[in-house]
């Protein structure tokens, strides 16, 4: 198809100089061979259906209207999957991977009233529910014949969990439980898809039974009827309103009045409540804050995705735009010449690598430790708890930068919506928010950290992700060297030199205010920490996947990662310098020489750049953007996307006859 079309001859001459083969870059980023053609073929089957050939830009409907597309965009998707099913189609985990992120974010390009379904209740069900749960509502779930997402936060609380104000009580005598919002504060808020999609909801509540009180655990709630959809009996339920992205996501509030559900609707795969009212503590309480774990590791996952299709658009009309000649006996250039707009692009594009890869490796952490917490080991939960928060964190924040950066990279044309910036950053700027504050979640990874560098201080030994606080202590660490391995130490020093600081910070504070007190106290230092702690693991895992690189790929693509790491780990050191040499000794010709190493592994990158967007093979249908086209047919598209504007279908707005005119006149 590709081959077919007419190519921008200015980008055509920057592929011809690209020196490794893309379709092995392509293999490797969607994970291998099988998974890269099943993504293709996902792609095309799906996002090929005639009805969603509409030539409808959402971005000019009504909220409304914007709604109800989103729904039938959902049933042809869904009628499409059931199809792709009955012919034999397993759907696995990577595809719904490719569907939650790439198709679904095009299609939905203000997200999709279905993903907490899929990507929260379904999981909820799965990991909180009994087999039994499982067997009445999980299948039905999984075929979308009964439609659920996760309501956890209330209008008063959403970090907070364990001050979240809803009640269930269990009654005995019926064998039921009671839920109830007791306060306007109470009211559940911000669940995607609870307005006007969903009929179920699991919901999380304070358990009272038997007059005790017995914290925060997990309900399934009927409530729209499955006929009428009209809501259930003591069920008040709507839409919280428009906002800054995430438009057709249906957000939602609801309050119970005194709802009645049976025993049997508590997802008691940890805790139980026995018919008598007894109740059966688990494990651990957080075992119920799983799902939450589980979309933090996809939310970094999601990152890469959003970034890379932002890298596709700046570095392809970066390669298509000619302005301000440089030498001035020559014309004007692609832009992409000028050093500073290859500052812009090269690091966001080594940071989809950087950030594609960490989300590998925190995958497998996830279903290893899944799968120990499943067989009752939870003694590498916390490892968990502290890299999924971080990342959570540093993605959706790296991301976020970026995405302006790439929208800046474009000037002017970089504002309007068929640029697709605007929808990316919605959705990247979402996930700022959701599934913990970014703040709140940094200090979490803080108390893990914290924790670390006391068993450092009584000579214990650390699990791999931290054990370079040892070195640190032993004094192996803080010597520069400008190789992205000297990078490497120096922020793990930088970090560890954060972490004793905060430490010693905290115990001062200790010995006049709780515990809790000073380490409130010590946030600022702590969520610091957090941070640079979440850079070393990128930046090692990046290493450690270039290294392996060199061995299984060609040496053309092997060097080509090599350019890549050089990249990510100047940028890092130059973004981090304040951090660094508040623990690591540098001279002025070190900067010097960082700088210049920084400048020079932009220009060695150069000629592979627009390969590696090409290799993150995001077809046009799902990039969505006049400015990012295979083609580079940036100024046709631009007019053309003009062209559709509603005010454009008619030569005089009638707003001349009702308001200009009259005014013109009057003022004669
Ligand atoms: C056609 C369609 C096809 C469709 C196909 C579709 C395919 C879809 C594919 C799927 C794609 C999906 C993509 C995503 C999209 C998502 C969309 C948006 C979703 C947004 C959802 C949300 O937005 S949903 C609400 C999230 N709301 C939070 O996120 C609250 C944060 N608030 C807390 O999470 C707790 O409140 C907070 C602070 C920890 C304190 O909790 P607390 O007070 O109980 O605990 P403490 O702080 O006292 O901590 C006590 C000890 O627990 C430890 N610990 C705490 N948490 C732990 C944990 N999770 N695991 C282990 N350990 C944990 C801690 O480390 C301490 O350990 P230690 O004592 O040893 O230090
Ligand atoms: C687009 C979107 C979709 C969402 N989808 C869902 C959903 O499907 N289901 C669901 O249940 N919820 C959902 N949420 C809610 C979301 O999970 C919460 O908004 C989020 O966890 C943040 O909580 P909060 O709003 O209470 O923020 P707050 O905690 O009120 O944060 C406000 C400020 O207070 C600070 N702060 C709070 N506590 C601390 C602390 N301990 N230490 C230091 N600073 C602190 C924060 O850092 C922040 O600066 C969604 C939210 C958004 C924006």
């Amino acid at each position: 198809m590709v081959a077919a079309q007419k190519i921008n001859k200015d980008l055509q001459e920057e592929r011809d100089k690209v020196t490794f083969v893309i379709e092995e870059f392509a293999k490797w980023f969607y994970g291998g061979p099988r998974q890269l053609h099943e993504k293709r073929f996902l792609e095309n089957y799906i996002l090929s259906d005639p009805d969603l050939q509409s030539d409808v830009d959402p971005s000019y409907l009504s909220h409304k209207e914007k709604y109800e597309e989103a729904i039938r965009r959902v049933v042809v998707i869904l009628k499409r999957i059931d199809k792709l099913q009955a012919e034999g189609h397993k759907i696995d985990n990577v595809h719904k991977k490719v569907l939650g992120s790439m198709i679904v974010s095009n299609v939905f390009k203000e997200g999709s009233p279905l993903t907490t379904h899929i990507g929260m209740f379904g999981q909820a069900l799965a990991s909180l529910g009994t087999p039994e749960q499982q067997a009445e509502w999980l299948d039905r779930a999984l075929r979308c014949r009964i439609w659920g997402t996760y309501v956890q936060t209330e209008l008063g609380h959403g970090t907070f969990v364990r001050g979240l104000e809803v009640t269930s009580t269990y009654d005995p005598k019926t064998k039921e439980f009671v839920i109830n919002s007791p306060t306007t504060t109470s009211y559940k808020w911000w669940p995607g898809g609870l307005a006007h999609t969903v009929n179920h909801v699991v919901v999380f509540a304070q358990l009272y039974s038997l007059g005790k009180h017995h914290g925060i655990q997990p309900f399934i709630v009927q409530v729209r009827d499955f006929e009428t959809h009209k809501p259930m009996k003591g069920i008040i339920i709507g839409e919280i309103g428009t906002k800054v992205g995430f438009n057709t996501v249906n957000n939602g509030f609801l309050a119970f009045d005194n709802v009645r559900i049976p025993l049997k609707n508590m997802l008691m795969r940890n805790s139980q409540v026995l018919e008598n009212g007894e109740f059966i503590k688990s494990q651990s309480p957080v075992l119920n804050y799983g799902v939450m774990t589980e979309v933090r590791v996809d939310i970094v996952n999601g990152m890469a995705q959003h970034l890379a299709k932002a890298v596709t658009i700046a570095m392809r009309y970066s390669t298509v735009r000619r302005q301000s000649p440089i030498d001035p006996k020559l014309p004007e250039p692609k832009i992409i010449e000028h050093v500073t707009q290859q500052m812009k692009i090269f690091p966001a594009i080594a940071k989809v690598i950087a950030i594609k890869v960490a989300a590998d490796k925190l995958y497998n952490l996830y279903d290893e430790i899944t799968a120990e917490v499943k067989s009752g080991n939870l003694s590498r939960l916390p490892d968990l708890h502290a890299l999924s928060c971080c990342l959570k964190v540093v993605t959706t924040n790296e991301v976020a930068q970026s995405v302006q950066i790439c929208r800046l990279a474009c000037g002017g044309h970089g504002f309007l919506n068929s640029s697709g910036f605007h929808d990316i950053y919605g959705n990247v700027v979402a996930a700022q928010h959701y599934e913990g504050e970014n703040t709140v979640l940094l200090l979490q990874t803080a108390r893990y950290l914290i924790k670390a560098w006391s068993q450092v201080l009584q000579g214990k030994k650390l699990t791999p992700s931290v054990e370079y606080l040892s070195a640190y202590k032993s004094g192996q660490l803080g010597k520069w060297k400008g190789s992205p391995n000297g990078i490497l130490t120096a922020l793990q020093a930088a970090t560890a030199g954060q972490i004793a600081l905060a430490y010693k910070h905290l115990e001062e504070r200790k010995k006049t205010s709780s515990v809790e007190v000073a380490t409130s106290q010590t946030g600022i230092e702590l969520a610091k920490a957090s941070e640079l702690h979440c850079q070393v693991f990128l930046l090692s895992s990046l290493m450690w996947s270039v290294n392996r690189a060199a061995k299984y790929f060609s040496k053309a693509l092997g060097e080509v990662f090599q350019d890549i790491l050089h990249i990510y780990a100047y940028d890092l050191a130059l973004r981090n310098l304040g951090s660094m040499l508040q623990f690591v000794s540098f001279s002025s010709a070190d900067l010097e020489q960082l700088q210049m190493d920084f400048e020079a592994s932009l220009k060695k990158f150069k000629n592979n750049s627009i390969g590696v967007v090409d290799g993150f093979d995001i077809p046009d249908s799902v990039l969505g953007s006049t400015l990012g086209a295979y083609d580079g047919d940036v100024y046709e598209r631009l007019l053309s996307a003009a062209k559709k504007s509603p005010l454009n279908q008619e030569d005089v707005n009638k707003s001349f006859d009702l308001y200009l005119k009259p005014f013109i006149k009057s003022n004669l």
